[in-house]
């Protein structure tokens, strides 16, 4: 049914530098008036920030606070419970990766990925029914607040995806239709309760090395303890977390969509406050089916496909592939080459946008999605 589980992946040995990180990653945008008078404003700071960061922060983004509070509460209320009442949640091995991890109670290799901290994963749209006796349901009211933040969230990514549709000056549903596919657009979750730093420990730890999302829009829903870092040229930047604001980062799949002109920011998460950090991170994704390629508006002589048009079934498998060998970039395997570069085995060098590279670091392994 053209759904699938984004796995996350954590491979190999986790040997990143410099996590102290410089204050200041990605704007904070107010969306207040977004249907009105304020819409050019906005547009014109969302697509700034997609082309310079790949991410930005949103506060009245028009997501019930209530909502929001709601979703949070429950996830804290979840990690809080006793470990064999999250337990009866636990992931199984090989299906799907659904349910609850728990690095110290349960086998690595049952997330397929060697997470260093609790977290529930979830396919949430459509709903994988299969799956649901994974899905907690403690505290009371869990899953109904999950989803009620689930299609709120999804909400927020439609008006800016309208957004950055208009500011490529392509028809306001061009983005999203061309998510959708054949069908409709899917979105996961994953609630992350990272590990505090521990007192009188030297390094920060990562927690998730360098990446970038494969899919569409990221929505982070961060408490207030810092720890997700974006990068910016040889720096890696604190996004502060602003209170009632939500983070949004665009995946690989809107760099290739806008032929480049946005960028799918590189970012990583750090062990660096003495409090664990929760973060509800909602991915929306393309169908699988989709095809997904530079949208037809934008093209023209002068403005040629900087990147192939592909499924999204076959991105995401090349990227977890990528990602089992250590590699980074994906997406420059999916930029179209041109008549020089067609040598056996060369990778193309057209296009501007890369997010492939890292500071100061081992490139050996990183965190995806
Ligand atoms: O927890 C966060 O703030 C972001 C996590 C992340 O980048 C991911 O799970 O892909
Ligand atoms: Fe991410």
């Amino acid at each position: 049914m053209g759904t699938e589980v984004q796995a996350d992946m954590n491979n190999g040995p986790v040997q990143e530098t410099q996590t102290s990180g410089d204050i200041g990653g990605a704007p904070v945008i107010d969306l207040t008036g977004i249907e009105g008078p304020s819409r050019e404003r906005i547009m014109r700071e969302v697509s700034a920030a997609c082309e310079e960061w790949g991410f930005f922060q949103v506060v009245n983004h028009g997501v019930d606070l209530a909502v929001m509070k709601r979703a949070k509460d429950a996830s804290k209320e979840f990690f809080a419970s006793p470990d064999e009442e999250k337990l009866k949640f636990a992931m199984k091995k090989n299906v799907h990766f659904h349910g609850y991890f728990n690095p110290d109670l349960m086998d690595k290799d049952v997330s397929k990925f060697s997470s260093t901290y609790e977290h529930l994963y979830y396919v949430f749209y459509p709903p994988l029914q299969e799956h649901k006796d994974r899905w907690p349901t403690i505290p009371e009211g869990f899953g109904p607040a999950m989803y009620e933040y689930v299609v709120e969230s999804r909400g927020l990514v439609e008006r800016i995806l309208g957004l950055l549709s208009e500011s490529l000056g392509v028809e306001s549903h061009a983005l999203f239709n061309g998510l959708k596919g054949p069908d409709v657009t899917q979105s996961n979750m994953n609630i992350s309760f990272y590990n505090a730093k521990k007192e009188g420990e030297g390094e920060d730890q990562i927690a998730l090395l360098g990446h970038t999302d494969p899919g569409a829009v990221t929505v982070v829903y961060s408490d207030e303890v810092v720890g997700l870092q974006v990068q910016k040229g040889d720096r890696w930047l604190d996004i502060e977390p602003t209170p009632n604001s939500l983070i949004v980062n665009l995946g690989d799949q809107l760099q290739i969509m806008s032929n480049g002109r946005f960028i799918s920011g590189n970012h990583r998460v750090v062990e660096k406050s003495s409090k664990r950090r929760l973060s509800i991170i909602n991915f929306y994704s393309p169908n699988m089916d989709a095809i997904i390629g530079p949208l037809d508006g934008l093209l023209s002589e002068s403005n040629p496909p900087v990147y192939k048009s592909t499924p999204y079934r076959v991105y995401l498998d090349t990227f977890r592939q990528r990602a089992r060998a250590q590699l980074l970039d994906t997406i420059s395997s999916f930029k179209v080459l041109s008549l020089s570069d067609q040598e056996p085995s060369s990778e193309s060098t057209i296009g501007t946008a890369s997010t492939s590279s890292t500071i100061g670091e081992s490139t050996s392994s990183t965190g995806m999605r």
